[in-house]
């Protein structure tokens, strides 16, 4: 059986191209932001993918990410979930605030703290160990069982829920995790074993 899960970061937002953070800000997807979306999809078409049920956050630039994605499989009206448990690492008092700006004042190696360690929350927001902990609940009881009855699962959501979600898939540690980074519109495709273990994984890069 076929237990097929697609994660797929959304394509550039207004506030990546500003180099703000962003967390659970809602700004819209750039003009490069759909075409990467829509590439997204494209190279999934490509692989022969199809979907049954899609998931994403309530955050607008991963909905229409999806949409996008959708569209280009000619699967617009497929059923799609938005829940809040998917949305970005909550940002707190950094939200909105420039990277550049967060470095000169709080100093590069903090701010990479903040932005990729595993359990030091930004002040006011979430950590990656807050946000692992929202997402992997919600995804064994809405996604997981969807999968492993064989529905064909696509998940369009952000660079730190989605850096939680393959933490737990691709067994990374409190070590590993910061070394991880997920480029916009690239899509993971995982094979999945009967016990949720990775069969295989392919990286959808934009020279695939
Ligand atoms: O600003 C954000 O919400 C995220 C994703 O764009 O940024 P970072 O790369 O710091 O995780």
């Amino acid at each position: 059986m076929e237990r097929l899960l697609v994660l797929a970061r959304h394509g550039q937002s207004e506030w990546n191209l500003k180099n703000l953070f962003t967390g659970w800000r809602d700004p819209g997807l750039t003009e490069l932001g759909v075409a990467e979306a829509r590439a997204a999809g494209r190279r999934l078409k490509a692989k022969g993918i199809r979907f049954d049920v899609a998931f994403t956050s309530a955050l607008s630039r991963a909905q229409r990410t999806a949409a996008l994605i959708l569209e280009e499989l000619g699967q617009s009206d497929l059923p799609t979930i938005a829940d809040a448990a998917l949305n970005e690492r909550d940002y707190g008092d950094l939200a909105g605030l420039n990277k550049d700006d967060a470095r000169a004042r709080w100093g590069k190696e903090q701010v990479h703290l903040w932005r990729r360690s595993y359990d030091v929350p930004p002040p006011g927001g979430e950590s990656l160990k807050d946000t692992v902990a929202r997402v992997l609940p919600y995804t064994m009881r809405e996604i997981m069982p969807r999968v492993l009855r064989g529905e064909r699962v696509l998940v369009a959501a952000h660079g730190n829920s989605l850096r939680a979600l393959v933490m737990v898939l691709d067994g990374l540690t409190t070590e590993t995790i910061p070394g991880l980074e997920l480029a916009t519109g690239v899509p993971l495709v995982y094979h999945l074993n009967a016990d949720t273990t990775v069969a295989s994984k392919d990286v959808l890069d934009r020279d695939a």
